[in-house]
């Protein structure tokens, strides 16, 4: 067969005597084109100039998305940001060459400081994962024994369980125990000590909004806060 008929063996670098050479006439003639800066109406360089910004702008959130994910250091947050700030120094230079612009377009650091957020090393078995299998196995991580998990508790029997073995606490309407959970929370016991007997909805939502707590807690679920 021939090899040009068969589009399994189509060739991909054409031999130099090759048809392919000739452009076709739906191809315009580019080979009066340049790439040469139009300096009278900055037109090539205005390209350069927008498109940088929309990249960055799509790349941050997907990184975010899916990079990141819901396990976010700031290690990784650090050379994010890193990576954007090269991407404007190389708008800036692109700039500089259109005019002299010079400290007028020139970008501010931000100036809002970021929480810190110090991850602490797990003890060994708790691991999320070990956390995922004991949810797993554990029958009553919830400490309901046979009472039902959509019972409506009152912020006043919320705060009567901070220690030992039933520490609750309110996250997004709902009532857990989170004393099983101490030992594998990332972050720490000193810091999940906060949520005890408390609302902490916005604690959390300061530290780790993106955290699917739902899933995570789903086991230690005592009820549903009654905030009537
Ligand atoms: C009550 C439910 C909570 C759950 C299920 C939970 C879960 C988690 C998870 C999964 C991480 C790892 C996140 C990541 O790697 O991106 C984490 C980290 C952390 N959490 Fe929580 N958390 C809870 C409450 C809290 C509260 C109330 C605080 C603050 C008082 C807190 C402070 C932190 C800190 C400081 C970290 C370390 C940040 C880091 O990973 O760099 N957490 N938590």
């Amino acid at each position: 067969m021939d090899d040009t008929e068969d589009f399994t063996f189509c060739q991909a670098i054409p031999q130099a005597d090759d048809d392919m050479l000739h452009l076709p006439e739906s191809v315009p003639n580019i080979s009066n084109m340049s790439l040469e800066d139009d300096r009278s109406t900055g037109s090539s360089e205005q390209k350069v100039d927008t498109s940088i910004p929309d990249y960055t702008s799509r790349g941050s959130d997907s990184m975010k998305d899916s990079q990141f994910g819901g396990f976010t250091s700031d290690n990784k947050r650090e050379t994010h940001q890193s990576n954007l700030t090269s991407t404007v120094s190389l708008t800036k230079q692109v700039g500089e060459t259109e005019n002299s612009l010079s400290g007028t377009n020139e970008q501010k650091p931000a100036t809002k400081k970021p929480i810190v957020r110090a991850k602490v090393p797990f003890e060994k078995g708790y691991s999320q994962m070990d956390w995922l299998k004991l949810t797993r196995t554990e029958p009553d991580l919830a400490g309901l024994k046979g009472q039902t998990n959509r019972r409506l508790i009152s912020m006043d029997e919320v705060r009567q369980h901070k220690t030992a073995g039933t520490i609750w606490t309110v996250l997004k309407g709902r009532v857990y125990n989170i004393s099983p959970y101490m030992k594998f929370h990332p972050g720490g016991v000193d810091m999940l000590m906060k949520a005890a007997g408390k609302d902490c909805t916005s604690l959390f939502n300061k530290y780790h909004s993106w955290v699917n707590a739902e899933f995570l807690l789903e086991k230690c679920l005592v009820g549903i806060l009654d905030d009537s």
